[in-house]
């Protein structure tokens, strides 16, 4: 899979596969990973990848009745520019596969822009409309975060105790208590946080994540989980801040 590395001279570094402008790893300048992969994730194209920070669009999981979190995660994205800290990331409608293209047959432009600052990562996410017709979408960065254990994690001071699905309305910030760490989870102009792990039950019934890894992240998803028009020719930004707190 090829993939983009980016990094600081104080020692942080990420790693960005083409396939699905994924951000696969993100470690802080201590050299600590900020990210869980599962051992199990397909990393030859053939699905999408378990972990990291995939990006959903057009459709927020099944809410809709294209491809379950949209085709972004599993398209090969163009690098458009780079330094040595930050790249920026694109896909076009003409850049899909034809099934991709047709079943979603709309002008549009994604960027996706990682950028590494100190102790943060910056990912910018924009939509826009190329083309002469409204068009409808929902997103999200399904960002991953490693924890030391789930059980023992917190967001906002408050402890997982189980499986969760939850879709809150979006805050400026989350703090994460990770374990070995505290991350500030900062985001703008997305409507939801989704906080999902999926617990012993769920995890055993993903193939593509180990029985035990449940207990090794949360995701916690700055999203726009239902569909809003985007008018002909206008672009939507978000920004998605994860910064570790010294
Ligand atoms: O298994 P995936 O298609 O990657 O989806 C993983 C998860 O994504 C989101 O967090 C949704 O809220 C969950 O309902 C879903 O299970």
């Amino acid at each position: 899979m090829n993939e983009v590395r980016i990094s600081t001279p104080e020692g942080a570094e990420a790693s960005i596969s083409l396939f699905g402008a994924h951000l696969m790893s993100w470690q802080t300048a201590d050299g600590k990973e900020r990210l869980f992969l599962s051992q199990r994730s397909a990393l030859d194209g053939s699905a999408a990848i378990r972990g990291g920070v995939p990006v959903i669009f057009p459709q927020f999981a099944t809410r809709g009745d294209g491809l379950r979190h949209g085709f972004a995660r599993t398209a090969t994205w163009r690098l458009a520019e780079q330094a040595n800290d930050w790249a920026e990331f694109a896909l076009a409608q003409t850049d899909l596969p034809r099934n991709h293209f047709q079943s979603w047959p709309r002008a549009f432009e994604l960027r996706l822009r990682f950028t590494l600052r100190g102790n943060a990562l910056e990912m910018r996410y924009t939509v826009r409309n190329t083309g002469q017709q409204d068009f409808s979408w929902a997103g999200a960065l399904h960002s991953y975060f490693a924890v030391t254990e789930f059980t023992s994690a917190k967001v906002d001071g408050m402890p997982f105790t189980g499986a969760l699905d939850d879709i809150r309305p979006a805050t400026p910030q989350l703090r994460l208590d990770t374990g070995a760490g505290v991350l500030l989870l900062e985001q703008q102009g997305f409507s939801e946080w989704v906080v999902w792990n999926p617990g012993a039950e769920g995890a055993a019934a993903i193939a593509d994540m180990a029985d035990e890894e449940y207990r090794r992240f949360v995701c916690i998803e700055p999203a726009c989980v239902d569909k809003q028009v985007l008018a002909a020719g206008a672009e939507w930004a978000g920004l998605h801040t994860i910064s570790l707190i010294p």
